[in-house]
């Protein structure tokens, strides 16, 4: 960018009376873009703006002669940006102004390059193939194509056939390669280069910009429709850190900006995005910031439908959340009614999944993760906080998690057709890698969690271990003598869970349980067993006792069902242990 464009930029706003600090001075870097910085020390400096300059929903209401309560006016506003921007030939007229002639200045200095990874190149793109956001870039696509699509067609001002290849393109979404989507839809929105101001490309342009620099209008009006969104010119051009400390409030119709405290000289005076991780400061803001206290992994569990009803109607106290309940705010002010978060919640607010959001600063992140997953292992007869259910909840979210890790690899072999933007390649990689560390830090906090578990309870627990140690009878003679006319085959006993069934079908049998174990008796007798007979059972029965007719398949399925509902097992990449538990 040119320093005449910043310049003239800075002029426009003065004449405007727009209050800017004047130790504070707007400079363009190659990294970041336009950024403020304080020229001398200065305390809890402010910025403000006249209404005047705010584009807000009053611009579109007023050009495309809309009402009050037309669905999706930001999307309206984002056509109108679009058009002030692209349309070169004819002026935008709002209250006798021409409004592209007013904020031309305004526009020039928007950036001219974009890094959302929604416009990335085919070989970009593909550094994120196996990760959250480059397996969600297609929806998101297919979402702004669809609100795009019902903005040009709910008009006659727009002429389709001027925009009938991307309407095909549209339609056939879903059947498109993306090269070539890159190369017909993308490229002209990353160079900017749209022709039609009401095409595909212009929009797509235009959303990115708000998903950039817009802010949520409240900030200026409190009794805006929710979710409303504005850009408030000069203000927008303050970078995000989470750690700056920021009120933003309206003042007799102005917007002030207030950095709370003091900020040094030559210090970058930012604003608060809010505490956003990773994944949502790249695709909505394309940039991410290395050692981002706030950056998290989104795990999108899927359930039947069934499920959920039940978890919902008998279970108030495992809360499933939705995804307001992690949105977070720059400041905590608002008087818009966003969240709801008192609301019943439906299983309709869950048809495409549950998703958790994990964070290694937060340690309470893992917590209603853990306890939708207690509650899928446990049995009908147990409740959330069963130490069994506990312990198989602890391995199912870690099994969960090691694969969701697994899943995250390199980044298949690409033709190298397009370049690749270094700046992006490094934000695919902090991405990438944060992305991994979080979930090792979770199966990391999953283990100690489990050892923690596992010493404090430990005279609650049974393994196979103990059973060798202080059951000589069992190993010496009960079990040779269960496969006595074997033989001299050698019989495999191929884990730890097989051994326990042979432990108990064994110990029933000769009533020998030694004084310590008597507890398993006695949970055994009081266990109630299903009558239907597993295939697991059944193939169990055929591998230890095929040769022979002295042992029940209803007393092994019986020892089954037992062990299955009364222990936990712990996977290690080498080897598995069934442990039982005592209730
Ligand atoms: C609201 S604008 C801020 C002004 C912007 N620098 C400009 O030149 O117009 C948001 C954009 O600034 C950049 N940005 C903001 N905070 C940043 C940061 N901490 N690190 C790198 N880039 C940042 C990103 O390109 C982002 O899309």
């Amino acid at each position: 960018m040119s320093p005449e464009v910043l310049d003239a930029l800075l002029q426009w706003a003065a004449s405007f009376s727009v209050v800017i600090p004047e130790e504070l001075r707007f400079v363009y870097t190659n990294l970041k873009g336009i950024i403020c910085i304080c020229e001398k020390d200065v305390d809890n400096p402010h910025i403000k703006i006249p209404p005047e300059i705010v584009i807000s929903r009053t611009l579109p209401i007023k050009f495309f002669k809309l009402d009050e309560t037309t669905a999706n006016i930001n999307g309206w506003l984002k056509m109108l940006l679009a058009k002030i921007r692209f349309d070169k030939d004819n002026d935008t007229i709002v209250d006798n102004i021409s409004v592209n002639k007013k904020f031309k200045p305004y526009l020039d200095a928007l950036p001219s390059r974009l890094n959302s990874p929604l416009i990335w190149n085919p070989s970009e793109l593909n550094r994120l193939s196996s990760t959250n956001l480059g397996n969600s870039i297609h929806e998101k696509f297919g979402s702004i194509f669809k609100e795009w699509f019902e903005l040009v067609s709910s008009s006659d001002i727009f002429d389709l056939e001027k925009v009938v290849d991307d309407i095909e393109i549209y339609h056939k979404l879903n059947e498109t390669a993306y090269e070539t989507l890159y190369e017909k839809v993308l490229k002209n929105t990353e160079l900017q280069t749209p022709t039609i101001w009401y095409s595909f490309p212009a929009f797509l342009w235009s959303h990115l910009i708000f998903t950039s620099r817009a802010f949520p209008e409240y900030v200026v009006d409190n009794n805006c429709p929710e979710n409303s969104i504005v850009l408030l010119p000069i203000i927008d051009l303050l970078n995000h850190d989470y750690r700056s400390k920021v009120q933003w409030y309206p003042e007799n119709g102005w917007f002030c900006y207030e950095k709370m405290g003091s900020v040094s000289q030559s210090e970058e005076l930012c604003n608060n995005y809010g505490g956003k991780g990773n994944e949502e400061l790249l695709s909505g803001y394309g940039f991410v910031l290395e050692d981002n206290i706030f950056d998290s992994v989104a795990l999108k569990i899927k359930l039947p439908l069934g499920v959920i009803s039940t978890i919902l109607e008998r279970e108030p106290t495992l809360k499933l959340p939705v995804l307001s309940d992690y949105t977070t705010f720059a400041f905590e002010n608002r008087d818009c009614d966003q969240q709801g978060t008192d609301n019943a919640r439906s299983v309709k607010d869950y048809l495409d999944g549950i998703t958790y959001f994990i964070n290694t600063q937060n340690k309470e992140s893992l917590e209603p993760l853990l306890e939708l997953f207690t509650y899928l292992s446990k049995t009908e007869e147990e409740t959330l906080h069963v130490l069994r259910a506990r312990f198989e909840g602890i391995q199912m979210l870690r099994t969960a998690l090691e694969s969701k890790l697994q899943n995250i690899i390199e980044p298949p072999a690409d033709d190298a057709s397009y370049t690749i933007d270094p700046y992006r390649l490094y934000c695919a990689d902090i991405y990438t890698k944060s992305q991994k560390q979080i979930l090792k830090d979770a199966v990391a906090r999953l283990k100690r969690l489990e050892k923690t578990m596992l010493s404090e309870n430990k005279h609650l627990l049974l393994t196979m271990n103990k059973i060798f140690k202080n059951d000589p009878a069992f190993v010496e003679t009960e079990l040779p003598s269960l496969f006595s006319n074997e033989d001299d085959e050698e019989v495999v006993f191929e884990s730890t869970y097989d051994l326990l069934i042979l432990w108990i079908l064994m110990k029933m049998r000769s009533h020998s349980f030694p004084a310590k174990y008597q507890w398993v008796g006695q949970q055994y007798s009081d266990f109630k067993n299903t009558a239907y007979i597993s295939d697991d059972s059944k193939a169990f029965h055929a591998q230890y006792f095929g040769k022979q007719d002295n042992v029940e398949l209803e007393q092994v399925d019986r020892a089954i069902q037992f062990v299955i509902a009364n222990s936990f097992t712990r996977a290690s990449s080498i080897s598995a242990e069934t442990i039982l538990v005592r209730k």
